[in-house]
């Protein structure tokens, strides 16, 4: 029985805007500090292969910042021999395998672990060996839980993305299918004694619906809390979205 769902924020776009001008502000470290002090349950850091956002520094000090704190970082990077040779590295507590595409504005779609079964229990294997978790960033679909189960990933991050993007441009019949698919997908992951983590898109108004399915021990969110932080703060938009988490998952049977 888990009574409270964790609450992880991913600072990548604090990157992006620091990007956009070079230099060293606004720092994704320093997010990273105020948001553990703030309560949050982790951090999560997308270093991209063409480093858009988060760079290699930003990671490696994240990590110390959230070791500093007992808190987690859950590292988020394709399944490139490069990627998996920083994560071993670094040992973060959770490294979480994306889909990429240097094309995409942002990560489109889940990973595709039944078509590279190989390559992913490779990293999987390397990954639990060293007692880091691994978790797959998947779509909602049966065939790709059993193969997350196959290559014994302890845990998976289901796609929201197209979930949040239906609600808010009110398309209900692909927002029905969209929360019916991740609803069965959670329980089959469940069923299957993997542990359900989920992310993308998320805002405000669309974590309702997602904190209320059994089953669901963590959400990422990044770049709504981010935007968000401009407007209210950072440790106002987090203790905001934390109050809507737990509203939603009480009185929610595990
Ligand atoms: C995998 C994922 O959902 C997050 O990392 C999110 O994609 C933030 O990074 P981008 O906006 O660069 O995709
Ligand atoms: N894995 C999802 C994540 O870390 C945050 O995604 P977003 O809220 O920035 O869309």
């Amino acid at each position: 029985m888990h009574d409270r769902i964790r609450l992880g924020l991913n600072v990548d776009h604090v990157a992006t805007v620091r990007n956009a001008r070079g230099g060293h502000a606004p720092d994704p470290v320093r997010a990273a500090q105020m948001a553990l002090k703030a309560g949050v349950d982790g951090i999560t850091a997308h270093l991209r292969e063409d480093r858009r956002h988060i760079l290699d520094k930003d990671v490696f000090a994240i990590k110390e910042v959230c070791d500093t704190f007992g808190r987690p970082l859950n590292f988020e990077m394709a399944a490139t021999e490069e990627m998996v040779a920083l994560a071993v590295e670094m040992k973060p507590h959770a490294a979480c395998l994306v889909p990429e595409r240097r094309e995409e504005r942002t990560t489109e779609g889940g990973l595709d672990v039944v078509g590279q079964l190989e390559t992913v229990g490779a990293a999987v294997a390397k990954f639990n060996a060293l007692g880091i978790r691994s978790s797959l960033f998947i779509a909602t679909d049966p065939a790709q839980v059993r193969a997350a189960a196959l290559v014994k990933a302890p845990v998976i991050e289901f796609h929201t993305g197209a979930l949040c993007d239906s609600f808010r441009e009110q398309e209900d019949v692909i927002f029905n299918n969209e929360l019916s698919r991740l609803q069965a997908a959670v329980q089959q992951a469940h069923d299957l004694g993997i542990e359900v983590h989920a992310g993308h898109g998320i805002d405000f108004d669309t974590v309702g619906f997602i904190a209320r399915i059994p089953h669901i021990r963590e959400l990422n969110i990044g770049h709504f809390l981010i935007g968000e932080a401009i407007f209210i703060g950072l440790e106002a938009s987090l203790h905001r979205m934390r109050d809507l988490i737990d509203a939603a998952h009480k009185g929610v049977r595990e």
